[in-house]
């Protein structure tokens, strides 16, 4: 814990989407560590889902606190309860989303001007350029909170979003809209007093020094994720619901040999079509690999559920795969010993979970800074293999091609064995770059000390 003359207070304010709420709420409890005051922004609904972070800071004597703010769905033609990214029932009502999103800042003000002492800053994630404004308004200095790595934030400062980039249902309207996004996100970054970016030094060194050279303030400070040391924490993180299930998938995942397994997930947000799906499974099923499969959100479609019946898949794949129709413990399922690859779409707290856990990678990207990260992965870090050809949101992946992937991936060759070894490299470095006088640990520590500083000044 440092020595501070005043208690800091940090107001954390995440896109209501599992993939900013999860890294943010995880960061919060770096900081509350750290002996930080921190204080999360969130809704009703958010709130529900997030209650066990609560729990555990209570335990563990942290102060975390969540301040719930009315959610206005109705009212902007959302559907009734829709308070999170994941629970849209279709990617064409983001912009109501991030409409609604706007409509906090007027509560949060009135919360600001409430609060004994001012927050001594904000940090909110890179979505939300309406944040800066706050923070201009009240003189709090506001941190960026990067949940896309150096690599991908370098690329997107050269390039515009292609059209392959966006989702597959995006319209031309939709995708101007998306320009003009990007633009006041990028305005809205240049006035923060820094950024803090959910990776480590360690592994994107170069791209981390070139980022540095065009943004003033940065503080890589993860993977965020490690934070989570404690069987319920690791089991709770973003759930939706009771975790009933998570312990017969514990007791399924002790019986597997290790390093057998490959799981499955496309993140929190992707859509997926039907007959996509069907070749995920039909590869899944004739590589002969032991698996864990997520489909969930749109995806579980009823065209999906009729096909898994009529297949009778799930019968078929008995004692050799499992597949989640709903939230999954990733990280738990991640990092237990059985688990030896990872089918990913390639979302940053996905690929930094899959480092941090050892776990070499398929990568499957669809949209936005995904195609980056299978970059990454692929080519700089060599930790994994494509499926498909790159642009592949466009074109059906068949099932001879994820079957091939995932046998090559999870063979005992000499190459899966040096790509495994390099994983695991990578997943030491994390835990390293985490600890007391790690890199990113010591990156928090700078962050404080220069929040401290503008406070006394
Ligand atoms: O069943 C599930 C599904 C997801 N997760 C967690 O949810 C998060 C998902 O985040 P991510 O892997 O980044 O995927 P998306 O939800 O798709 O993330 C969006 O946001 C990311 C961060 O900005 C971008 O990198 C992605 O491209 C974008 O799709 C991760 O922490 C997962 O562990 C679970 O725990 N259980």
């Amino acid at each position: 814990m440092i020595s501070q003359d005043k208690q800091l207070h940090f107001l954390l304010i995440p896109l209501m989407s599992q993939s900013h709420i999860i890294p943010l709420t995880d960061f919060a409890k770096l900081l509350a560590q750290h002996g930080i005051n921190v204080s999360i922004i969130t809704t009703p609904l958010n709130a529900q889902r997030y209650k066990s972070l609560i729990t555990q800071s209570l335990k563990f004597n942290l102060k975390i606190q969540l301040i719930p703010l009315h959610f206005p769905c109705e009212e902007l033609g959302l559907p009734k309860g829709c308070e999170n990214m994941d629970s849209l029932p279709s990617t064409n009502l983001y912009k109501e989303f991030f409409l609604a999103c706007e409509t906090l800042k007027k509560p949060l003000e009135k919360i600001i001007q409430k609060l004994e002492t001012k927050p001594s800053c904000i940090v909110s994630t890179g979505g939300l350029s309406w944040t800066q404004e706050i923070a201009d308004k009240f003189k709090i200095p506001r941190y960026v909170f990067q949940t896309i790595s150096c690599f991908a934030l370098l690329c997107s400062q050269e390039i515009e979003t292609r059209n392959s980039q966006l989702p597959n249902e995006t319209t031309t309207k939709q995708s101007d809209d998306v320009q003009s996004v990007v633009h006041q996100i990028k305005w809205s970054q240049n006035l923060a007093r820094g950024t803090l970016i959910n990776t480590f030094d360690e592994l994107e060194p170069f791209y981390v020094d070139e980022y540095k050279k065009i943004m003033k303030n940065v503080f890589c400070v993860g993977p965020v994720s490690l934070c989570n040391k404690k069987v319920d924490e690791i089991i709770n993180r973003g759930n939706e619901g009771s975790v009933d299930n998570e312990h017969s998938y514990l007791t399924w995942l002790n019986s597997m040999k290790p390093k057998s397994v490959v799981y499955v997930s496309f993140g929190s947000l992707c859509h997926m079509s039907f007959l996509q799906i069907k070749e995920i499974g039909l590869g899944l099923e004739s590589s002969n690999v032991p698996f864990v499969w997520i489909i969930r959100g749109l995806n579980v479609s009823s065209e999906v559920k009729k096909w898994l019946s009529d297949e009778n898949f799930e019968e078929k794949v008995k004692g050799r795969g499992i597949i989640i129709k709903g939230w999954a413990p990733q990280l738990m399922i991640l990092s237990h010993p059985s688990v030896g690859g990872f089918l990913t779409h390639c979302g940053w707290n996905s690929t930094l979970e899959g480092i941090t856990c050892g776990v070499p990678m398929i990568t499957f990207p669809m949209f936005a800074d995904q195609f980056y990260n299978e970059k990454l992965i692929v080519d700089v870090l060599k930790i994994g293999i494509r499926v498909g050809i790159e642009e592949k949101n466009k074109v059906l992946v068949k099932k001879e091609e994820v079957k091939k992937a995932i046998n090559q991936l999870m063979n005992e060759g000499f190459e899966s064995k040096e790509r495994r070894k390099r994983t695991k490299e990578l997943a030491i470095m994390s835990k390293e770059a985490m600890q007391e006088s790690g890199s990113s640990y010591l990156n928090i520590k700078l962050l404080i000390q220069d929040v401290m500083q503008l406070v006394n000044n």
